[in-house]
């Protein structure tokens, strides 16, 4: 197939993929461009504002992360969860504060690992976040081994399949940078007086980043069966890749007189984005940090890899009505150590 015939199916693809769905597509590329005209931001930044406030999700196009890396990072994820050795991944296993060098939060995950609201999540995972140590601390450095503070560890990067440590930072890189052109979109689709509240507020976020993958649910899974409960996210945007599986993902769009699940398929070419808790403090209760919950039926092994860009660890945020600001560090805390 010529590249030509490949581009036009992909974009027809997408197309019909979008048309078909509820959730809006943001062009967020007058933000990753110097030249752009005040008019071509003005446009994305009121889009936006009016995704955000309904229904929480959205597509996001033209993004500037390509195929080739999203395809990678998809890929390795597959072969990770699928052909990594047991022995292997038991070597990454996420290990509670206290125990050699867990830090309660960093790692991999077994399937039934995760809980939701109390309920098993039926998937396994890889969980990354912002480094605040690049390795094991030396001897010397006395006082800093492990045992580390929640949080506080080094991320378990698995050594097959090969490269897969360098190709994910390679896409964390790209995700950093998008994320910050969305923040200064979105803080300009919140308005006057806000335009800088999520910049200067994400300067060092403390992103989360999963690798996640779904088996089919079992006809017999226990306690109702979820492959990710009911949740909403709890930063600033979740920047969500995913492979071609449909019907897993599901929003609950608000409806006159209650809500329904409605299937957030994937398109080609697109990253699916949520809001947070955060966005919804910062925006006074405005935007919606929708709930979601991924329910896999379907035959097929489906992997996610999700990349919370979140605020700083000391940003400050307000609070709902009637409630004090949180310190994000905290709040972050509190749901690791709630298991969310
Ligand atoms: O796998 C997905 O599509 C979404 C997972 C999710 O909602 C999460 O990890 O917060
Ligand atoms: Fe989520």
């Amino acid at each position: 197939m010529s590249s030509t015939t490949t581009t036009t199916t992909a974009t027809a693809t997408t197309r019909d993929a979008i048309q078909t769905s509820p959730f809006p597509t943001i062009d967020i590329s007058p933000f990753l461009r110097y030249d752009a005209s005040k008019a071509d931001l003005n446009r994305t930044a009121q889009s936006l504002s009016t995704a955000c406030t309904s229904p929480g999700f959205f597509y996001l196009t033209n993004h500037n992360l390509s195929a080739a890396l999203s395809n990678r990072v998809l890929s390795l994820a597959r072969d990770f969860f699928l052909h990594t050795p047991v022995t292997e991944k038991e070597k990454l296993k996420r290990r509670d504060v206290g125990i050699g060098n867990g830090d309660g939060a960093r790692g991999y995950q077994v399937i039934g690992d995760n809980v939701t609201q109390g309920k098993r999540d039926w998937h396994e995972a890889l969980d990354y976040y912002r480094p605040v140590r690049d390795a094991e601390p030396t001897e010397d450095e006395v006082g800093k081994q492990p045992p580390y503070d929640l949080l506080q560890g080094i991320n378990q990067w698995p050594s097959t399949p090969s490269g897969f440590r360098e190709v994910y930072e390679e896409f964390i890189s790209k995700m950093l940078e998008l994320g910050t052109a969305v923040m200064r979109a979105m803080g300009m689709a919140l308005g006057e007086g806000m335009e800088d509240v999520f910049v200067s507020n994400t300067r060092k976020s403390w992103w989360v980043m999963r690798a996640i993958g779904y088996p089919p649910l079992p006809d017999d899974a226990p306690e109702g069966g979820v492959s990710c409960g009911v949740h909403s996210d709890y930063g600033c945007v979740t920047l969500l890749l995913a492979d071609e599986t449909k019907g897993a993902l599901q929003a609950w769009v608000e409806e006159e007189g209650g809500g329904r699940w409605v299937d957030v398929n994937p398109a080609e070419g697109a990253l699916v984005v949520n809001i947070g808790d955060m966005m919804a403090r910062w925006s006074e209760g405005k935007w919606k940090a929708t709930k979601h919950r991924v329910v896999h039926r379907g035959s097929g092994y489906r992997v996610s890899v999700p990349f919370f860009f979140e605020p700083d660890w000391d940003a400050r945020v307000p609070g709902r009505e009637g409630e004090g600001e949180v310190v994000y560090g905290e709040y972050l805390s509190d749901k690791v150590r709630g298991n969310f």
